[in-house]
């Protein structure tokens, strides 16, 4: 069990535990957390590893996706997100922050905010969601400079840099497929094959290209919603599903706010509700009350 007030395992192990499982040739399951109750939730139940978006980093600031965030914004959340969990965390980096020294310097704070790994992205700034039209991608070798900087800048070997590239909607598969190759070939040591649209395209991806694939289950997106078990079959070593847990929760805030508007009570509401008891469960309140009383004891010896 982790320890109270922050995670239990280092920073270092569980960036050896991101690496173990994206060798084991297991599915490696990394829902999105848009908190870090959200994170203790998603260990709870049993998922590999956290994501942290950054759709809805932004999204939870009140702003659209598109670069508008800072790296001392993105660090901050991801730290208190990753601490809240003893599971690794991969973060969003959207495309580095800036040019290639500032993606450099974007791994260094990444590291000491106790992320697990990060993904850059081969985007032009400023950079769109995946999944719209309207976005573009940088030549190879600029992508390549962003992707060695980051490298180079790496003081903790197994800290997973991910190269995402989305170069599918604009380029088509098989120009994405030479960048993710490329990539790898930069150092990257996990691909993430954005905006892919059906099986088939996973599996050409998966034949063409020998590091690690990450998948993007997002919704309402551009890829058909695949199983973990399809994705397990076709041989993808990681999936995100980074925007869910807050679409779930965005539905149901939105549908409970309109019901306490009409019938004036959210009496009605209390079934679907997290229950003050499973939420004192998950945040180990009785953990805290007895970690209390054993120091208030131990005050009581010394006086
Ligand atoms: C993965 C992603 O980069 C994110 O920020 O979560 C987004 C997700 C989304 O907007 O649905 C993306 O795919 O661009
Ligand atoms: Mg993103």
């Amino acid at each position: 069990m982790s320890a109270l007030f922050s995670s239990g395992v280092s920073d270092t192990d569980k960036r050896k535990a991101l690496r173990a499982g994206l060798a084991s040739g297991e599915l490696q399951r990394w829902p999105g957390a848009f908190s870090p109750l959200v994170a203790k939730l998603i260990a709870d139940v049993g998922f590999e590893g956290v994501y942290v978006s950054g759709a809805v980093l932004s999204a939870d600031l009140g702003l659209p996706d598109i670069g508008l965030t800072t790296l001392t914004e993105v660090a901050a959340r991801g730290s208190q997100i990753a601490h809240a969990t003893d599971l690794p965390a991969l973060i969003d980096a959207d495309t580095g922050f800036g040019e290639p020294m500032s993606a450099a310097r974007t791994i260094a704070a990444l590291e000491d905010a106790g992320l697990a790994g990060c993904h850059l992205e081969d985007q032009v700034n400023p950079k769109r969601c995946g999944h719209l039209d309207g976005k573009d991608v940088v030549p190879t070798d600029t992508m390549i400079k962003r992707l060695r900087a980051a490298v180079s800048a790496r003081r903790d070997e197994n800290f997973v840099i991910c190269a995402r590239t989305d170069a599918r909607a604009i380029e088509g598969i098989d120009a994405a497929i030479d960048r993710a190759r490329a990539y790898a070939d930069a150092g990257a040591d996990l691909i993430f094959t954005e905006a892919l649209r059906d099986l088939g395209e996973f599996e050409r991806f998966r034949a063409a290209v020998d590091v690690p694939l990450l998948a993007n289950m997002t919704e309402f997106g551009k890829s058909d919603l695949l199983t973990a078990d399809q994705l397990r079959d076709v041989g993808y070593n990681a999936v995100i599903y980074p925007v869910t847990t807050l679409r779930i929760a965005m539905g149901a805030v939105e549908r409970g706010l309109r019901e306490i508007a009409s019938a004036g009570t959210q009496s009605g509401l209390l079934d679907g509700m997290q229950h003050r008891s499973r939420l004192y469960e998950l945040l180990r309140y009785a953990d805290y009350n007895d970690f209390d009383s054993d120091l208030f004891t131990l005050e009581g010896v010394r006086s």
